[in-house]
């Protein structure tokens, strides 16, 4: 078993019966929406949101009850997701996958978010992965030089399957970004958050609680912080 199966299939003992649960996307979370549809055939009891298209497929192949983000009276209890990094203070970048504007919504409506990833994710300081940053196509390209203004060098997401601009869910493209070390994650965030044509960006700060860290032998740190 790899590192990413051990983290993402380990977290399903962070839900329990009766929860309302959001699905992150991703190879590390593929695992753990397995091993959930598994205890849901044994009659475990949840609603689930998945925070993409790609998840939605696999939470139905599942058979997981899955619940419109819209019709949450309340807060979800759990959101388990992925990440392309994870610092010491769980701060992440986010969103290799595309996925974060939902991502993020949908962990920001969550009492817990615990983070599910290989070992090999965990950095000292955040940016050796360049920071997806999600933008309106109108004007994509006057967003992306108010973005290298800001020290980094954007690049236009292109389709791994046919080499065209890569869409979002929502509609909108991602530049992918190389910033080098990110010192304070929250105070570019805040940057990136007051540009216009910015819809969203993958910095998570101070949203994990827990992070599930798999190695190649299958074993799994935990690191908590609150
Ligand atoms: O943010 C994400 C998708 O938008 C993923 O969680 C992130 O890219 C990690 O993916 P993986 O588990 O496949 O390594």
């Amino acid at each position: 078993m790899n590192g990413k199966q051990a983290a993402g299939e380990l977290a399903v003992k962070y839900i329990q019966d009766g929860m309302n649960v959001g699905l992150g996307t991703g190879s590390t979370v593929y695992w753990t929406i397995l091993k959930l549809g598994e205890r849901v055939r044994e009659g475990l009891q949840v609603r689930a949101v998945p925070t993409s298209v790609r998840t939605e497929e696999l939470a139905r192949e599942q058979g997981i009850p899955l619940i419109q983000f819209a019709d949450l009276a309340r807060p979800l209890d759990l959101t388990i997701d992925g990440a392309d990094e994870v610092n010491p203070q769980l701060s992440l970048i986010k969103g290799g996958g595309g996925a974060l504007l939902r991502e993020k919504l949908v962990a920001a409506y969550s009492e817990r978010f615990i983070v599910v990833a290989d070992d090999t994710k965990e950095v000292a300081a955040l940016g050796r992965f360049p920071l997806p940053v999600e933008v309106v196509p109108f004007g994509w390209e006057i967003t992306s030089r108010r973005l290298a203004a800001l020290g980094c060098e954007p690049i236009l997401r292109r389709s791994d399957r046919d080499g065209t601009t890569y869409h979002t869910d929502n509609g909108n493209y991602i530049l992918d970004c190389r910033f080098g070390t990110i010192s304070d994650p929250g105070s570019l965030g805040r940057e990136l958050n007051a540009l216009p044509g910015v819809v969203e960006h993958g910095l998570f700060v101070g949203m994990a609680e827990r992070c599930l860290l798999g190695g190649e032998n299958g074993s799994v740190r935990e690191i908590v912080i609150r």
